[in-house]
């Protein structure tokens, strides 16, 4: 889609437009009780004020440079404005599998250099790594900052499990992630810069055609939202997306098995967010009829049944064609 580059600040002109309607993500104080009924419904909410990471918003890149300590951070470089996320653990199952971005392990100063040197024609830049103990004691210090009780208190009271990640992120503005969807509830928080997240309920699972599940890029869409092959996926053009855009200070709740894209806004120099991942709670009581999420967990259950018992990927759509078409169809 043509990118609309606006003459006045109005951040909607910037961002890019798509075929698909989309309806605003409601954004209420984290006091308000009504966002706490969105996220015990699993339904995405933007919280203000939750001070989550009031600690981090004086990070920058200056600050990172000279805190983050001398580990390595992954990061990765891209042709495009696009960073689709691969797991190189299955790039074995998929003949000629052509990575869309490369990884590199990065000091944090030299990741600096690089961006600060960066124009137009070089491979654009995506620091995505998990904090680790490797921090330097500042960092350490923001870190302990942040509002663990309120978010402790959240994960208790939505039975979730334990907190697995917290993913630093750090890329230049334009920067896009492109639709999939995790395993894990997430409290997305922003710290610096803003980003635009498209998301999606799990019931459109059907419009946004996963990748098989032994495929590399299991859990992304193989849409290519800019410009979707309708013969190839035509329900897509049925897609329901919910927007919200978040800013420093801001918070999104987005649940499990949601699919999402993620933007960051044009304009605004480096994006800088920290995500708070946490693993499924119990799995609740079974009730009919099964919730969307549930039928896409059980679809990814068969899928790997499927590959494990043929044990090669090769034959797994030859055998669910012969089972379903002609006598599903
Ligand atoms: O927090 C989330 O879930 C996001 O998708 C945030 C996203 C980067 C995530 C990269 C990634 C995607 C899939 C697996 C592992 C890592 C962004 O902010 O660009
Ligand atoms: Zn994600």
């Amino acid at each position: 889609m043509a990118e609309l580059e606006s003459k006045g600040n109005d951040v909607k002109l910037k961002l890019k437009q798509y075929n698909f309607q989309t309806e605003n993500v409601p954004r209420l104080s984290y006091t308000d009780p009504k966002a706490e009924k969105f996220i015990s419904n699993g339904l995405p909410v933007v919280l203000t004020d939750t001070k989550l990471v009031s600690s981090a918003l004086h990070w920058d890149l200056d600050y990172l440079s000279e805190n983050m300590g001398e580990g390595d951070f992954s990061v990765f470089l891209s042709d495009t404005n696009k960073f689709m996320y691969f797991d190189d653990k299955k790039i074995e199952n998929v003949k000629d599998f052509k990575q869309p971005t490369q990884m590199i392990e990065m000091k944090f100063p030299e990741f600096v250099k690089t961006l600060r040197s960066y124009k137009e024609g070089d491979k654009r830049l995506y620091m995505q790594q998990a904090l680790n103990d490797t921090v330097g004691r500042r960092i350490v210090m923001d870190f302990l900052g942040f509002n663990w009780t309120w978010i402790t208190e959240q994960q208790k009271k939505n039975k979730w499990g334990p907190l697995t990640s917290n993913l630093l992120l750090v890329g230049m503005d334009s920067n896009i992630t492109p639709a999939h969807y995790d395993e894990q509830e997430n409290f997305f928080a922003q710290i610096k810069g803003s980003k635009r997240f498209l998301l999606f309920d799990p019931s459109n699972f059907e419009c946004l055609y996963p990748y098989p599940v032994y495929h590399p890029h299991d859990r992304q869409s193989q849409v290519d939202f800019d410009n979707p092959d309708s013969l190839r996926f035509p329900k897509f053009q049925d897609a329901k997306a919910y927007e919200a855009i978040v800013g420093p200070g801001d918070v999104l709740y987005l649940p499990m098995y949601w699919w999402h894209q993620v933007e960051s806004v044009p304009g605004h120099g480096t994006v800088i967010s920290v995500n708070f991942w946490y693993k499924a709670g119990p799995t609740e009581k079974v009730e009919y009829p099964l919730k969307a999420h549930q039928r896409v967990a059980m679809t990814r259950n068969i899928e790997k049944m499927i590959i494990q018992a043929l044990n090669d990927p090769n034959e797994v759509a030859p055998f669910m064609q012969a089972m379903v078409l002609g006598r599903y169809t």
